[in-house]
């Protein structure tokens, strides 16, 4: 899709991390292939004093190529207004500025409003936008709205009261920046596009699915956030729950965005809410701990010396649907560990009544790599060749050929573009994160109001012991 588009970017949060790592290149990309190039503007807010000079050279400095002539060109589209959300003559200010820079480069009223500060903001910030009109008549008002969404079903069904009083559904775009990734998104393609997945895709044949979402960094800069979140929160409440609703929904009945989140919403649903008791035998929480020349966790700076926030999550999750009921789903995710790999492997059942059972065969797994490197492969069993009649396993290769050598988009590039032409297809409908947090709750409180320890693991390993055993107790190991 590259059909021009014209907005207004409100960034809230313009001098954050975020912004500058993601965002900032992800706009420069979309206006180096064309699709924003005169009709756009950029205003960034935060509070800190802040001119357009000095904004425009941070977004200079944040961009690959920093001091070319599109560069330049790119930044010079970009303002500055210091600006505390919490204050309502602010919001006067930026009226007035997006007036006027919808009126010189020739917008059409179109805007785009992206919250990248933290939640507790979300709902003064929509409730300004409608309040001062900062929204307009004539184009569309569109509210990117960051993760986390809440910090509970509770925080998150509040916060979404207060967004859906100013803003319809259909405006509001949570971003999931996982649903962004080329890889993720292969997953509907291989097993709708291909019948020989599709009709594969269930308890019958699928003995069991491994996701492993490793990061070898650390808690980096992020103490404050990450001592209220913890890895079950960070990663296992949005990105992973996403990829097990693309591997459990149905086949929708188009391919459109409502159709997609109605199956996506059921199988979010179909999850298995756990007793404390199933938390305690299905779920391993751990921490990492000074190794390999790294800093533990209670070591890194700004989290406190008795700090219980889990690094790291395992857990076997169970699906009570008609195709999945039986299925086991081995999730992982930490930082600090080995290295970071972003993998799905879809783990096939052995050929009843196998006549090679003495050869000891290999599974057939269809892996599918998100990062770092994106693959798909599916490991077979064919002959040795020679004489005899032994078996060999064999990887084939299904990664998607890039016929035009295109470079692969950022997920933040892609997810823009999407919210640009309004297609929410790859954001997650309010029902969805519901559903996420009603499983991870039931977690977090029999985390919290048991005994279950937090285990402790070495930087650079793949995590504790206790993950391992999960699978281990099933007949079972991860493969990767
Ligand atoms: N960073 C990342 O890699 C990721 C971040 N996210 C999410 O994105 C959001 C932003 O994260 P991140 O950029 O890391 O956070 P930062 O802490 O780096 O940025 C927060 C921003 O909010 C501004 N701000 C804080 N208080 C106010 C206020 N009262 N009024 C106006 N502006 C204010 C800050 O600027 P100033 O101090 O000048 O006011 C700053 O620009 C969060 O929801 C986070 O969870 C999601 C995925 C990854
Ligand atoms: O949302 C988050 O994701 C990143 C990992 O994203 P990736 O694209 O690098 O895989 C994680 O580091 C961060 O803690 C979390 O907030």
């Amino acid at each position: 899709m590259s059909t021009k588009q014209q907005a207004l970017f409100i960034i809230f949060g313009g001098t954050g991390d975020l912004a500058k790592r993601k965002l900032y290149p992800a706009l420069f990309a979309l206006y180096q292939k064309g699709i924003i190039n005169e009709h756009f503007a950029v205003i960034g807010t935060a509070r800190r004093p802040w001119t357009d000079q000095h904004f425009q050279a941070v977004v200079c400095e944040s961009l690959p190529e920093q001091d070319t002539t599109a560069a330049k060109k790119f930044a010079a589209h970009f303002y500055y207004q210091s600006h505390n959300v919490n204050d309502t003559e602010h919001y006067v200010t930026l009226k007035k500025l997006a007036q006027k820079l919808d009126k010189k480069y020739q917008i059409g009223g179109n805007r785009l409003f992206y919250l990248a500060m933290s939640p507790r903001f979300f709902g003064t910030i929509a409730q300004h936008l409608k309040s001062q009109e900062i929204v307009t008549a004539d184009g569309y008002n569109r509210v990117i709205i960051e993760k986390p969404f809440g910090h509970d079903y509770q925080s998150a069904a509040e916060l979404n009261q207060s967004i859906s009083k100013y803003f319809s559904e259909d405006d509001v775009f949570r971003i999931d920046h996982y649903l962004g990734k080329e890889m993720v998104q292969n997953i509907l393609a291989i097993r709708f596009g291909n019948n020989i997945f599709n009709s594969l895709w269930n308890n019958r044949y699928i003995d069991n699915l491994q996701i492993t979402l490793s990061e070898s960094l650390g808690v980096e800069e992020r103490a404050g956030y990450y001592e209220t979140a913890g890895a079950l929160r960070d990663m296992v409440q949005n990105h992973i729950l996403q990829i097990v609703s693309l591997l459990t929904m149905k086949m929708p009945t188009t391919y459109s965005e409502a159709d997609i989140r109605r199956e996506k919403i059921c199988a979010l649903k179909a999850l298995k809410v756990y007793q404390p008791q199933e938390v305690a035998e299905n779920f391993v929480r751990a921490q990492y701990q000074a190794a390999n020349g790294l800093k533990g966790y209670r070591q890194e700076d700004q989290i406190a010396s008795d700090s219980q926030t889990e690094t790291f999550v395992a857990g076997k999750l169970k699906v009570a649907s008609e195709n999945f009921a039986g299925v086991p789903i081995y999730i992982r995710t930490g930082k600090r560990l080995r290295q970071k790999a972003t993998r799905i492997d879809v783990i096939f059942k052995p050929v009843p009544g196998n006549i090679f059972a003495d050869q000891n065969l290999a599974d057939n797994i269809l892996t599918i790599k998100v990062e770092p490197e994106g693959k798909v492969s599916l490991q077979v069993n064919v002959k040795k060749i020679g004489q005899g009649y032994q078996l060999q396993e064999q990887q084939l290769d299904l990664s998607p050929e890039n016929r035009n050598g295109q470079q692969i988009a950022e997920a933040y590039e892609k997810l823009l573009l999407d919210a640009l032409a309004g297609d929410a297809t790859n954001f997650t409908h309010w029902e969805e994160v519901a559903y996420s947090w009603k499983f991870v709750d039931a977690i977090r409180q029999a985390w919290d109001n048991s005994q279950q320890p937090l285990v402790e693991y070495p930087c650079g390993s793949m995590g504790p012991k206790q993950a391992d055993e999960l699978l281990a107790i099933d007949h079972r190991h991860w493969i990767y």
